[in-house]
């Protein structure tokens, strides 16, 4: 044990030998690694090594291999049981391959989850920054090298995407919100009160919230399930983790990165299961104190609602902090001035690349008359250089699209499809067939409309499915201000033109349609450290995913006034 010396100058010197420590431990706030760029993107190039690479981790998911997936809950792996059931993840392209079979969490599993979240939080709260800070910096090295290509394979397989998407998506953004969230964790930490009387040190501390947190991820981006999680748990609160079942085995390698980078027990909690069951017990909890949700909006609404009137039933300690991104019905405004060639490629990438499964994806078209022609043309013919839409993703895994992700997507996207062959106010330009035999394939399918207000501009259907309205030229203006009305949605949209009165007037008129504003852009792609994502309205909170606002959305600041000087006298100057 330690002792301390009887001998004055050396008990000084323990004694400052021990602040020293605390204050690295608890207050220096280092610079963070000036290496933290943006991750770079493989290209994938026909022969690569990298192809191989990636081969070799496909073929660890063969037709034979299904993963038993379990619940984690204070780092124990928790399989299935009689209590537990399980349910299977398939390759959205290949009906036939069982992918994992998932261990569904029952109330009790719950329960404790939450019990471990609270638990933990009691050292996860104490950890220095530079450690929290430390594991998300290794986790994103991991994910970079290690386990570059078995993320790639659990991402490509399990959601569905080709090469490009999966690398833009699991391994470019997930680390890049992992890298920036550190250097906006520590800007965070350095904002201080900026005015000090004399006597006096104003401190700001970036608490964690009291409770725990509630992360419920979507199925189309690895990245953003890693964000959901790695955001609230760097800023040193606990989490409860409910993936998505249709993205659970790229989910369940990332919570095992997570862990391998030194992330302790208890500090996020894994639980797939029944979404109803689980959120039932989670927002009926006193300690929840936040709810950081990606998906629809009907979901998020209701989850919103549920907990506003707990609030009101006073079920909860806190007020807790929602914070949600939800969907959007994105726009392409084409502008008579555009370059056809590229506002048209553009428009093709941004409404089907990922088979327009992103909250992102354009999925509305206004198109100005005088260039339609033309612009149209060069859209369909570069659709039809797309290899044919029924391949098989592990054929076709260079291919520019593949499977949307469930049946119950397909569905809907047919009834769409249909719908529109039946309404005499629609015509489809362009695809509409769809084949499930294999898998859940749609064909990128346009759709124009000769109602501006046609109820598909305004509802969202998450698939390859672009309506389009050709307005006349001079109707320009008169056309911005209906898309501003058209749908509940705020999330993006994109200008294209060369005239910069006719940019100006969208970018001004729009305001509040997007949050994410586009000028000669495509309105997909956002980049962490670039673009700020989200968007208001009906989309969301905006809390602005990849920027250092959301983290502020999960720390409850306590003020610390510290007064170093002393009073003789209660009167003041005024009462003599
Ligand atoms: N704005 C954004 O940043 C953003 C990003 C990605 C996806 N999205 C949106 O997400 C949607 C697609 O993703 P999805 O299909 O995974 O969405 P979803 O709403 O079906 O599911 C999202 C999550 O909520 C869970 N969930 C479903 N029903 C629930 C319930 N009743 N109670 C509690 N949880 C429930 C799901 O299991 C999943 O974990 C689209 O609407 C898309 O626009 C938005
Ligand atoms: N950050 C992505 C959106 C993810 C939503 O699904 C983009 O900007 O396309």
């Amino acid at each position: 044990m330690f002792k301390y010396s009887s001998k004055p100058r050396v008990f000084q010197a323990q004694l400052l030998s021990i602040i020293n420590k605390r204050c690295v431990a608890q207050l220096s706030i280092p610079n963070t690694p000036s290496s933290l760029k943006n991750e770079t993107n493989l290209t994938f190039m026909k022969n690569s090594k990298e192809w191989d690479l990636l081969r070799a981790s496909l073929t660890k998911f063969n037709d034979n291999t299904s993963l038993q997936i379990p619940l984690v809950i204070n780092g124990e792996k928790i399989y299935s049981d009689e209590t537990r059931p399980t349910l299977s993840h398939f390759n959205p392209a290949k009906h036939s391959q069982e992918l994992a079979t998932v261990t569904q969490a029952n109330p009790i599993d719950v329960t404790n989850a939450i019990k471990t979240s609270m638990s933990a939080k009691k050292d996860w709260l104490k950890t220095p920054w530079v450690d929290r800070a430390s594991i998300f910096l290794k986790a994103a090295e991991l994910i970079s090298t290690k386990y570059r290509y078995d993320l790639l394979a659990a991402t490509i397989l399990g959601q569905g995407k080709n090469i490009f998407q999966a690398e833009i998506d699991s391994i470019a953004e997930l680390n890049d919100f992992y890298r920036y969230n550190v250097k906006y964790a520590k800007e965070l930490y350095s904002t201080q009160p900026i005015e000090t009387s004399s006597g006096v040190w104003n401190r700001a501390e970036y608490r964690p919230l009291e409770g725990f947190v509630y992360a419920v991820t979507p199925f189309n981006f690895t990245a953003i399930a890693g964000n959901l999680v790695g955001a609230p748990a760097l800023m040193g609160n606990t989490v409860v983790w409910k993936p998505s079942p249709h993205s659970i085995l790229s989910n369940y390698l990332l919570y095992e990165i997570l862990e391998e980078a030194g992330l302790p027990k208890g500090v996020v909690n894994f639980l797939p299961g029944d979404a109803e069951l689980i959120t039932n017990e989670v927002i009926n909890d006193e300690n929840f104190s936040a709810l950081h949700f990606t998906g629809s909006t009907s979901v998020f609404k209701n989850l919103f609602s549920t907990i506003g009137q707990n609030i009101n039933k006073d079920v909860y300690k806190d007020f807790p902090r929602i914070v949600g991104e939800t969907g959007g019905k994105n726009f392409h405004l084409i502008h008579k001035s555009a370059s056809v060639v590229h506002s048209s490629l553009s428009t093709l990438r941004g409404a089907f690349e990922y088979q327009g499964q992103k909250c992102s994806a354009t999925s509305r078209l206004y198109l100005s008359e005088s260039i339609s022609n033309q612009f149209l043309k060069n859209l369909t013919e570069n659709l039809n250089t797309i290899v044919p839409h029924n391949c098989s993703i592990s054929e076709g895994l260079n291919s520019f699209m593949g499977p949307v992700i469930h049946k119950q997507s397909y569905e809907k996207l047919v009834s769409k499809i249909e719908q529109a062959k039946e309404d005499p106010d629609l015509e489809i330009i362009y695809g509409g067939k769809y084949d499930s035999k294999d898998g859940f394939f749609i064909q990128p399918t346009i759709i124009e409309s000769n109602k501006i207000d046609h109820p598909y501009f305004s509802e969202e259907f998450f698939g390859p499915i672009l309506v389009v309205y050709k307005y006349k030229d001079k109707d320009y203006e008169k056309v911005i201000n209906i898309i501003d009305k058209t749908s509940k949605y705020g999330l993006t949209g994109s200008i294209f033109s060369k005239d910069r009165e006719a940019i100006r007037t969208a970018e001004e008129k729009l305001r509040y349609s997007a949050g994410n504003f586009y000028i000669n852009d495509k309105c997909t792609g956002a980049v962490v450290g670039q673009q700020w994502f989200g968007g208001s309205r009906m989309s969301g909170t905006n809390d602005k995913s990849g920027s250092a606002n959301i983290l502020s959305r999960f720390v409850s600041v306590r003020n610390v006034k510290e007064n170093f000087q002393e009073i003789n006298d209660y009167r003041y100057p005024s009462n003599y």
